[in-house]
């Protein structure tokens, strides 16, 4: 396929990081400021140097309020039976059919781990999409970790509450975590290596159970041993629950007002 990525920025740049890896896309990049572009991307800075009805799919990958006025001058670039590929938070299909007329549109959530392979991503598919259109974004989105498909827009605002922002969120508490280490008189590399083997055992742990978190948390926890001691305090009066529910249903409510 033929792919426009609009917009090279944080999200962009990392599942391009992993597209180019596969065999058979050609990638252009249209972004006024993207620097160090991998070998064999052809980059513009503005649409009017693109060629019409050239590409088979239009990533969007700028910020959701720069939509509306940039996305009108891209709209040539499509290829009749080509389709749009959205990534922006919030930014409904309405309003992308608003922008761009009746066309094949599809909203993916991806996360900052598509760097790395390991992002993990929402689709949902208007129902304008042909099924090898849809078949085809899902493999080509999968090159960048899992993808997960969706059957509303409703779902893909939720999804991007609990692992689009996911990472923001994870690496808060690891920078927290690494802070703690530290007053307890590590240095920072030594720190740094005991939060994220412990997050990445731990997880990798819960993967190849078939026991419940409860059950796992339990595994660690001897009776008034050293585990209960700090769980007391980190589940005090409940606020854990009660701080990352508020956190997904923030994020939720963004979403919503982003539409
Ligand atoms: N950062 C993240 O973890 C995630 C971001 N997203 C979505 O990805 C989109 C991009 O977000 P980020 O990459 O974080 O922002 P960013 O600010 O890092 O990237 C935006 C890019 O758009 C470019 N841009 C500005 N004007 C442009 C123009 N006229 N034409 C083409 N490109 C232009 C900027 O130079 C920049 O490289 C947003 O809609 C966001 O909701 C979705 C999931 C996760
Ligand atoms: O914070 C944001 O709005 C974007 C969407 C999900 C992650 N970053």
């Amino acid at each position: 396929m033929k792919i426009l990525l609009i917009g090279c920025g944080k999200m962009g740049g990392a599942m391009l990081r992993q597209w180019i890896n596969h065999d058979g896309n050609a990638f252009t990049v249209a972004d006024p400021a993207a620097t160090d572009l991998p070998e064999g991307i052809t980059h513009v800075t503005k649409a009017t140097s693109l060629p019409s009805a050239e590409f088979d799919v239009i990533v969007i990958a700028i910020k959701p309020q720069m939509i509306a006025d940039l996305l009108p001058d891209y709209i040539p670039a499509l290829k009749p039976g080509g389709c749009f590929v959205s990534i922006a938070a919030g930014c409904s299909i309405e309003t992308l059919i608003g922008i761009v007329g009746k066309a094949a549109i599809i909203r993916v959530m991806p996360n900052l781990a598509a760097m790395v392979g390991l992002g993990v991503s929402g689709l949902y598919a208007n129902p304008a999409c042909t099924k090898q259109q849809v078949s085809d974004v899902t493999a080509f989105i999968a090159q960048t970790g899992r993808c997960v498909p969706l059957g509303s827009e409703d779902e893909i605002d939720r999804l991007t509450a609990v692992s689009g922002s996911g990472p923001g969120y994870v690496f808060e508490i690891m920078r927290s975590y690494v802070e703690a280490a530290k007053r307890l008189g590590f240095d920072e590399e030594t720190s740094r290596a005991l939060v994220f083997d412990t997050i990445t055992g731990t997880v990798e742990t819960a993967r190849q159970s078939d026991a419940s978190l409860e059950d796992l948390r339990n595994s660690v926890t001897s009776k008034n041993g050293t585990t209960q001691a700090g769980l007391d305090e980190l589940r005090r009066d409940g606020k854990l629950d009660a701080l990352l529910n508020d956190t997904v249903q923030a994020a939720y409510r963004r979403a919503a007002e982003l539409k």
